[in-house]
């Protein structure tokens, strides 16, 4: 990998409310065009005024933004580090014009996204391509690869995991969990000479990967948070069912990992904490969820290496065999038609 010079990096993230009046037209910019149903929202906006209007995702960002801050002035790397999101303040496009402003001509983008697919990878190379449009001589902006079988990912998760289990008898099972997608837009994930499922395979993989560092040869991955509508096929089971059927087969206590999520953000908090912890609870099951890598020490390391990957020319770090993808240039997709939009009926 050969070693660039760039003046900055742009931690590009998904957004969050940040009180109660900013809930509705928070979600109305997420679901844009997206054939949400009205229902659904209204529910979803009851999770975020549960919390008084404010999503943890932004306080998170910040925080992990000042450990990687902390991690660069002590390897003496002078990057400034810029925010931006693509659903709610500081919108990407403002962060882009600041930076233009600030003299900023080329920047590496960290997306708060360890995966491919359209949702969590190349709808961030829409925000790229969205952003710069709006900025007149906006930077060039460079996206760093997926990480989900980054050491340093793999290892906070199994930490996470072993934390979890301790708390729990031995027989426990142990489940991973991911945002679902609809079964089109998995399909579609990934370049089409590839065969689709870019997306729940590198879930798989990172799932196995973080078993394996655990020890645990037994383990299911489930999917949350769907937006339906129900006639449209998700991946599934959802946790929430799955936790129902383990119950049935006898088993008395699960450890839920999130490997889909970098942080713990509402999704995590709400239909796991809440919704996946209350099922549990009723059918009488023991309960654990492992945290987040965003929390854990490794996480800025993560960042700062893959940063030293394009300017130090650092030897990408990966577990598995899957090719190492998402690094694009300008929101251009990393190969023609890879993990397309696919649209609703
Ligand atoms: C794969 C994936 C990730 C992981 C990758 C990544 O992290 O980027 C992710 C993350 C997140 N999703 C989030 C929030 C929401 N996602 C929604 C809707 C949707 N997500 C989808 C997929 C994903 N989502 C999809 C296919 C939809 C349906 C509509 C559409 O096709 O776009 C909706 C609409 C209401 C609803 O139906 O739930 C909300 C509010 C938040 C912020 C939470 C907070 O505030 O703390 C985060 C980090
Ligand atoms: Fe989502």
């Amino acid at each position: 990998m050969g070693r660039v010079s760039v003046d900055a990096l742009l931690w590009l993230s998904f957004g969050g409310p940040e009180g109660p009046a900013d809930v509705r037209p928070f979600l109305e910019n997420v679901t844009r065009g997206r054939g949400v149903p009205p229902e659904r929202l209204d529910e979803v906006e009851q999770h975020y005024q549960h919390f008084g209007g404010v999503s943890p995702i932004n306080e998170l960002n910040r925080d992990a933004i000042a450990a990687v801050e902390g991690e660069l002035a002590a390897r003496d790397m002078k990057l400034p580090v810029y925010f931006g999101n693509r659903n709610w303040h500081p919108m990407v496009e403002d962060t882009v014009a600041r930076m233009a402003a600030d003299g900023v001509k080329r920047a590496l983008v960290f997306p708060t996204s360890a995966y491919g697919g359209y949702s969590a990878c190349r709808q961030y190379d829409e925000d790229i391509i969205r952003a710069r449009a709006a900025v007149p001589d906006a930077p060039e902006l460079v996206k760093v690869r997926q990480f989900f079988d980054h050491p340093l990912f793999v290892e906070a998760f199994a930490d996470a995991v072993r934390g979890a289990l301790v708390t729990l008898p031995d027989d426990a099972r142990l489940v991973f969990t991911a945002h679902s997608v609809p079964l089109a837009a998995d399909n579609a994930a990934g370049p089409p000479d590839e065969g689709g499922r870019r997306y729940s395979r590198q879930i798989a993989e990172a799932a196995r990967l973080v078993a394996g560092k655990v020890g645990v040869a037994e383990y299911d991955v489930v999917w949350q948070s769907r937006s339906g509508p129900p006639r449209i096929p998700w991946l599934d089971p959802d946790i929430v069912d799955h936790i129902e059927a383990l119950s049935a087969q006898g088993v008395g206590a699960v450890a839920v990992c999130p490997v889909g999520f970098v942080s713990d953000h509402l999704e995590v908090i709400w239909d796991l904490d809440n919704e996946a912890a209350e099922k549990a609870a009723e059918l009488g099951m023991l309960f654990a969820r492992a945290g987040t890598p965003s929390s854990d020490p490794r996480f800025a390391d993560l960042v700062v290496e893959l940063v030293r990957e394009h300017t130090d020319g650092v030897e990408p770090r990966k577990l598995s065999t899957m090719p190492a993808a998402g690094c694009t240039v300008n929101g251009a997709p990393c190969a023609v038609g890879c993990c397309e939009r696919v649209t609703r009926p």
